[in-house]
């Protein structure tokens, strides 16, 4: 981000400066710094969006994510209209910036009442939307079972963690030219399979959203270490699902 891009920032800028490190205009930075590490937000694609009282906290669009600092954040007034754009309530927007084109797809998961939703492009989320469209047809689901980490993954809301001896599925949507248009499959989805916390983009990456920023940021760790696994265990011939 250039320095003319951080030069003035809009009004309102008291609800994005805090001392505490958990406010969200702090976390989303930190937190974004920590995934390009992990190869989920590379190249200014992927990002995270939180959801705090009836504020939503959201990252600029086309920037170097682990870069971004908390004067860069958006704000929306919680509850927001979806679409179209210009009928959101932004209460803070910096200048020279333009709020991230996965907005609706992070409001779509405040909706649903996640406190946190985290998009990534890790290569091991596409992977598995290659491997699951070659294997089982474009329609198929993400399906793995008896392995340790599932138990790091909802049940479904008020269910409890999946068990050991449970099936993890996970629905693939079909990528689309322009972000914002991934909308309605990601609601689709979300219709189809209600007690789902992520939806997988085909050769795109993942969108995983939690209760909290914790249980946000566990899901989807659980998810990306699951799908590396999946992977690899492909690559030795080992079946996902007994
Ligand atoms: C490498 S460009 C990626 C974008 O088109 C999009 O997929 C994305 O995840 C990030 O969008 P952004 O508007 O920068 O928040
Ligand atoms: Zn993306």
């Amino acid at each position: 981000m250039s320095s003319a891009d951080q030069a003035v920032e809009a009004t309102n800028d008291q609800l994005i400066q805090s001392t505490d490190p958990e406010h969200p205009a702090n976390l989303i930075p930190e937190l974004c710094r920590k995934f390009y590490n992990w190869g989920w937000v590379t190249g200014t694609g992927g990002g995270t969006s939180i959801r705090h009282g009836d504020h939503i906290f959201i990252a600029p669009s086309g920037v170097q994510k682990e870069l971004m600092k908390s004067e860069n954040i958006f704000v929306l007034q919680w509850p927001t209209a979806k679409y179209p754009a210009e009928a959101r309530n932004y209460i803070r927007k910096p200048l020279k910036l333009n709020p991230s084109a996965c907005t609706p797809l992070f409001l779509t998961a405040f909706e649903q009442g996640a406190g946190c939703c985290i998009h990534t492009h890790s290569q091991w989320a596409v992977l598995v939307t290659l491997l699951v469209e070659r294997e089982k047809g474009p329609d198929a689901c993400f399906e793995i079972s008896t392995i340790e980490q599932i138990k790091g993954i909802p049940r479904g809301k008020g269910k409890g963690m999946l068990g050991y001896h449970d099936t993890l599925s996970i629905p693939i949507i079909d990528n689309t030219a322009f972000e914002e248009d991934l909308t309605s499959g990601l609601e689709a989805a979300m219709k189809k399979y209600p007690d789902t916390y992520a939806v997988l983009v085909r050769r795109h990456g993942i969108y995983v959203w939690g209760d909290n920023v914790a249980k946000a940021k566990t899901q989807c760790e659980s998810l990306d270490y699951l799908f590396q696994l999946a992977v690899e265990m492909h690559k030795l011939g080992l079946p996902w699902v007994k």
